[in-house]
């Protein structure tokens, strides 16, 4: 057995409670072998003065949109769609796609992201992206077919099942994919019955944003006289192992019916405050039993894709919609960002237990800004940033050592990224 030891640091458990203790990891199977003292492995990883947390899962997002980052802010999200970032994307290119996910990638692993779920286009250069990364991946084609003949987007609805049929369980398994309408509102409804049943029969999950603004939840309740997430689940699409993003303007019922179908939310703040689209109340979706999972969405409405930082915004917005101060506590953010967007996703990673993938960030706590440590829940949920992690393990395989990336060629990427977001944006000015 190929076998790591983490040692020295402190370790975050399942119940939020820390332990003094090493984890062994078997690196040919890539799970936790063992938590605990006097263990000896073949190679080490010096975690002293450092908290050994789940790797951080970023449940909801559009990766080679980095590409966009700072191209356009301050506006809501169908004007900053239809007027900057829609024009901007159809000028992007398989290669543009396959340098985007690298740079979205890098500032990933930098920050603790062990796994992620994405929806974009040219989704199998963002396959290559990752299975040279490292880490773990739900990926799907976004479907939009409004403003498109039947031709195309009859097109665009089958790439994102042919995608999805292929490429479950690529790069060893760390792939895995997902049937992805972009919304309830941008993809038709005889697409969806078409497509719907397809997906379902050959049990691929299916993730869209849902009830993300008040102008997605108008049309449907004028049209159709049902809520959103009626009409999802007539459409066959709120089964247990679906996820949706955003989640804001949804209503005690529509809270019910994804708590009952097990459907789960990938909460997605900072997106939510900077696009101004609104307060989803989270704790109420918590105590009625929804599960919860933390997404960055893209980096162009956030503008970072750091579960860190996700999680302090979450904190921060979740007390402000509920009106109390007691909402959305530490221990529940920092589960929303483990285990609450694993299992979202599907994933067994979130949690640092024998027998469970070794997805692990390992964060330094020799930091003015982590001093004093009375309590490492509330640092991860509060103080701590993306930049504070020192190494990222995902699969068993360190992606990260003393801030160095492994896997993908920092200094190379930066500069493809800049060269290539210059060239993309004259493409789109001309
Ligand atoms: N195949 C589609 C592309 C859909 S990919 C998913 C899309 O979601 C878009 N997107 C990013 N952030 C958000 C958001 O917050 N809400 C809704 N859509 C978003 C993103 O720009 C990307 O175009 C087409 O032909 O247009
Ligand atoms: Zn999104």
């Amino acid at each position: 057995m190929a076998s790591l030891l983490i040692t020295g640091g402190r370790v975050l458990l399942p119940d939020m409670s820390v332990t003094q203790a090493d984890v062994l990891v078997d690196q040919d199977s890539g799970s936790i072998v063992e938590i605990g003292s006097d263990l000896t492995a073949e190679k080490t990883l010096q975690a002293s003065n450092s908290l050994v947390t789940p790797g951080f899962v970023n449940g909801h997002s559009h990766v080679p949109m980095v590409l966009l980052r700072g191209y356009a802010d301050d506006k809501p999200l169908d004007r900053w769609l239809e007027e900057d970032i829609w024009p901007a994307e159809s000028k992007m290119t398989p290669d543009d796609v396959h340098i985007g996910a690298k740079l979205g990638l890098l500032e990933m692993i930098k920050s603790g992201v062990t796994g992620f779920a994405d929806m974009f286009f040219h989704v199998p250069k963002i396959v290559d992206a990752v299975d040279q990364a490292g880490v773990r991946a739900r990926l799907g084609h976004g479907i939009v077919t409004t403003g498109k003949g039947d031709e195309n987007a009859f097109a665009d609805v089958k790439e994102s099942l042919d995608f999805a049929l292929e490429y479950d369980g690529a790069a060893n398994g760390r792939i895995s994919t997902a049937f992805m309408p972009h919304s309830l509102v941008t993809v038709g409804s005889e697409y969806l019955d078409d497509f719907v049943p397809k997906a379902r029969a050959a049990g691929i999950p299916i993730h869209y944003h849902a009830n993300e603004t008040l102008n997605e939840v108008t049309p449907i309740v004028e049209d159709y006289g049902v809520r959103p997430l009626d009409y999802a689940a007539d459409h066959g699409m709120l089964e247990s192992q679906d996820f949706v993003a955003h989640g804001v303007h949804v209503d005690e019922h529509e809270i019910n019916l994804l708590a009952e179908a097990g459907t789960s939310v990938i909460h997605c703040p900072a997106s939510n405050m900077k696009l101004a689209s609104g307060m989803a109340p989270i704790q109420r979706m918590r105590d009625a039993g929804v599960e919860i999972g933390l997404g960055t969405d893209g980096a162009a409405a956030n503008n970072d894709l750091s579960l860190l930082d996700e999680g302090r915004d979450a904190a921060m917005l979740g007390k402000l919609a509920a009106d109390d101060a007691g909402a959305v506590p530490a221990e529940l953010v920092v589960e929303m960002m483990t285990q609450g967007s694993a299992s979202a996703l599907g994933f067994h990673s979130g949690v640092i237990k024998e027998g469970e993938p070794a997805d692990l960030a390992v964060i330094d706590l020799e930091k003015p800004h982590l001093t004093p440590q009375h309590d490492l829940v509330s640092h991860l949920a509060y103080a701590a940033v993306g930049s504070d992690v020192k190494h990222t393990i995902c699969d068993g395989q360190i992606l990260m050592r003393d801030r160095e990336v492994l896997t993908l060629g920092e200094k190379s990427i930066v500069d493809q990224a800049q060269q290539t977001a210059d060239l993309l944006l004259s493409r789109v000015s001309s």
